[in-house]
Formats: structure tokens, sequence, C-alpha cells
């Protein structure tokens, strides 16, 4: 079996060998030749599977991308042509949510303003957004949530409409896919007209696509003044981003949200799996296989240790800051892709063990952080 996977995506030889030769490829130059006699593709959310890249697929039995968007992938085509097809829904839910948190405490500490007592609002309530506000749970806010969809299908009772929950939230976070066409389109979901009736001081993060924002729209709104505090870490048309726009950003990255190493691990776990499933294996490799272990692993809070200082313990394990810097730092030498494609290594909150008093001990962990028992 041949086996084309990105070359951005870990761990792939230890889960596929097994199956076959693995050879990897650029995600923006993959060519229709590359995939003659191609059995398996393994894709992140660059590479564009479509008819034309398609053309030469002449084995072609499984795709698979391992993120959790697929707006990149013609999913009627694959079904179309009988090619199995797999996503890895989930895969960096908590890398997301986590990045949400850390800019969350480095915005309210810069700007001096306690984060207790604002109103979170998350749109889009799918894999990430409601692992975020069960993680808001540990924070003393209240959370407002936007889900047309999961509400017409009555998973969402507390569902609000988009305007009014702009209207409500100090913090706006978006966690919708990219749909292009139909009632639920989130192309623009953050047009011109909703950017210019955002109120002061809103804080307003974007980390799922940035074609949900009109970001012309943005840059305008933001050159005639507008007080928005922005973090984000998408963008219109990447790699070719609007650079003007990062002069009027707090915190920017390289659609690094996700990027924790479990996070981007998971995805290839999750394909792994879905072969298996497909070519009736049994999956016996698991993550905690290959994952090495983090650099901290363990914290002892004193007694003294208040509810502020649990910023100190979250930038401790992923300050966006850091992302940040990175971004300003070497965007114009490097460009885009290479930053991403040299992403330095990021663990999630729960490799770190916490000890702590009991009181404290049941809002880390329901913030991701491993509880000593
Ligand atoms: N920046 C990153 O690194 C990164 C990482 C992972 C995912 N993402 C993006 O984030 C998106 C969300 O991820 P997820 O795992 O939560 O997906 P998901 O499919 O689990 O959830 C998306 C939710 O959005 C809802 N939704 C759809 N249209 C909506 C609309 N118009 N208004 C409000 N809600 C709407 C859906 O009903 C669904 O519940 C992905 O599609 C991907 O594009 C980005
Ligand atoms: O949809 C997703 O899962 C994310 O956007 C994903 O993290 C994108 O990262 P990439 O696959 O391009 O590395």
């Amino acid at each position: 079996m041949k086996i084309l996977a990105d070359q951005n995506m870990p761990l792939v030889e230890q889960y596929f060998a097994d199956f076959g030769e693995v050879e990897r490829f650029d995600g923006r130059k993959l060519t229709p030749e590359q995939l003659i006699d191609v059995d398996v593709l393994l894709t992140r959310s660059v590479t564009k599977v479509d008819t034309a890249l398609l053309a030469c697929a002449n084995k072609l039995s499984f795709v698979g991308t391992a993120t959790i968007g697929v707006d990149h992938i013609d999913t009627h085509l694959l079904s179309d042509k009988n090619i199995a097809f797999s996503s890895a829904p989930g895969c960096n839910a908590i890398a997301v949510a986590e990045y949400v948190i850390s800019s969350l405490y480095a915005l309210t500490q810069e700007n001096a303003q306690p984060l207790s007592g604002k109103t979170i609002g998350i749109v889009g309530v799918g894999n990430i957004g409601s692992c975020l506000a069960d993680k808001l749970k540990a924070l003393n806010v209240n959370v407002l949530l936007c889900d047309p969809i999961k509400h017409e299908q009555g998973l969402l009772k507390e569902h609000i409409e988009l305007d009014e929950l702009l209207a409500k939230s100090d913090v706006v976070t978006l966690h919708v896919p990219l749909i292009k066409t139909g009632k639920h389109k989130t192309l623009h979901l953050i047009d011109q007209t909703r950017l210019k009736a955002l109120k002061p001081g809103l804080i307003l993060i974007n980390a799922c696509r940035g074609e949900v924002i009109d970001n012309r729209a943005l840059l305008k709104v933001m050159e005639q003044g507008a007080d928005l505090d922005l973090v984000l870490d998408v963008w219109e048309n990447e790699p070719d981003i609007l650079t003007p726009l990062l002069d009027h950003v707090r915190y920017a990255s390289v659609h690094i949200a996700g990027h924790t190493l479990e996070g981007k691990a998971r995805g290839t776990q999750m394909l792994y799996q879905a072969l298996c499933e497909l070519k009736n294996v049994k999956g016996v490799k698991s993550l905690n296989d290959f994952l090495p272990e983090p650099v901290i692993t363990q914290a002892t809070l004193q007694p003294s240790f208040e509810d502020e200082d649990i910023a100190r313990l979250v930038h401790l394990i992923y300050d966006v800051r850091r992302d940040d810097g990175i971004l300003l730092r070497h965007l114009a030498k490097d460009g885009f892709d290479s930053l991403r494609k040299n992403y330095p290594v990021r663990r999630e909150f729960s490799t770190l063990e916490v000890q702590a008093a009991p009181d404290l001990m049941a809002k880390l962990n329901q913030l991701g952080f491993t509880t000593a028992n």
C-alpha cells in the first residue's frame, strides 16, 4: 500500500508504516501526478482535495484529514468516487480552548481588568465551543452561547441570536466551521455592519477560519479608530494575509491555536483508527506510545496561591504572547507557512500535575490540569 502524507503531520511513520510505504508531501504543492498509484492520502488543512487534484488518482481508496475543519475537502466528490473519507473531529478542541483561555488571561491582565464577572459569548458550540464553555465554568464568568443549528436540532436550549450575543458580551470568541452558502452561512458572518455595531472595549477572538470575519472591513473599522481588542489566529487568504491588519491586533498568530503536540498527534491517531476500521485491522497503537515526557510535569501550589495566580499557571504551560512575538518578528523574513511548520512544542494543561488545596483542585481540574490525589 502506498501512503502519501503531509510533511507537517506528526507520527505518520510510527502509526502507518505497518500498512505500507509512507511518502511525504508539501501540503500547498501537491500535484495530481503525485497521486498516481497512491492508496491513502493524509492531509492537513492547506491541501485542496478537489476534482483537479484527483485527476490522476487511479488507486486512491482512503482520504484522511488530521483536522477538525473540512472546508478544504470536496467530500461529495470523494463519496461519488467511492473513496472512504475521515476527518479528526475534536482532535484539537482542548488546544483551541486553551488558546482562548491563555488569551483571556493575558489580555485582562494587561488591561488591568479582572476576568471574573465578564460575559463571554461563544459563537459555534460544537467540539471546541462546548469544551471552552466547560473550562470557563472554573472561572467566575457568564457564558452566552449561539448555535442556531444545534438549537434547531433541540440540542442547545440556551442559544441566543448572534446580534443579541454581540451586544451583551465583553468577549466574543468564534468557533464555527467555514460555510460558504445557505441559511447558516458563516463566510463574513462578522461583516462590516456587525463590526461597526460592536461595543467599545470588546475582545474579539477568531480561532476558527479567517473568512468568518471580513478582514478588509475589519481593517477599515480599526483604521477609523474602533476600540476593539483583537486576537486573531486565522486570517482571510492564508498564507497571503492582509498584513496592515497586524498593526491593530493585540495577539496575532499563524493558525496554530490547535497545534499542541497532543492535538496534532490525536489527529494522526484518529486517521490511523479510521484506516484500521476500513481495513478490518485491530488498531493497537495509542498516543501514549509516542508522546514525549513534557519538560514540566508537576507543580505544588502553596496556601497563599489565589485565584489571580491561576493566570500564572496557565501561562506557565502556554502563553499566547509567545506566538504573537514569533509572528511579528519573523513573518516578513520566514513567511506564514514556515512559521507554522517550525512551530515550537506546545503541550496541553493536562501534562501538568498540580497539588493544591481541595477547593482550588476542583477549579484547576475543570480547566484541564491534572490534579494529584
Ligand atoms: N485555529 C485552529 O487551529 C483551529 C483548530 C481547530 C478547528 N478550527 C476551526 O474551528 C471550527 C470549529 O471546530 P469544532 O471542532 O468546534 O467544530 P464542530 O463542527 O464540532 O462545531 C462547530 C459548531 O458550529 C455550529 N455552527 C455552524 N454554523 C453556525 C452559525 N452560522 N452560527 C453559529 N454556530 C454555527 C455548528 O452547529 C457546530 O455545533 C472548525 O470547523 C475549524 O474550521 C480551527
Ligand atoms: O481545522 C482544524 O483542525 C485546524 O484548523 C487545524 O489545526 C489546522 O491546522 P493544519 O492542519 O493546517 O496544520
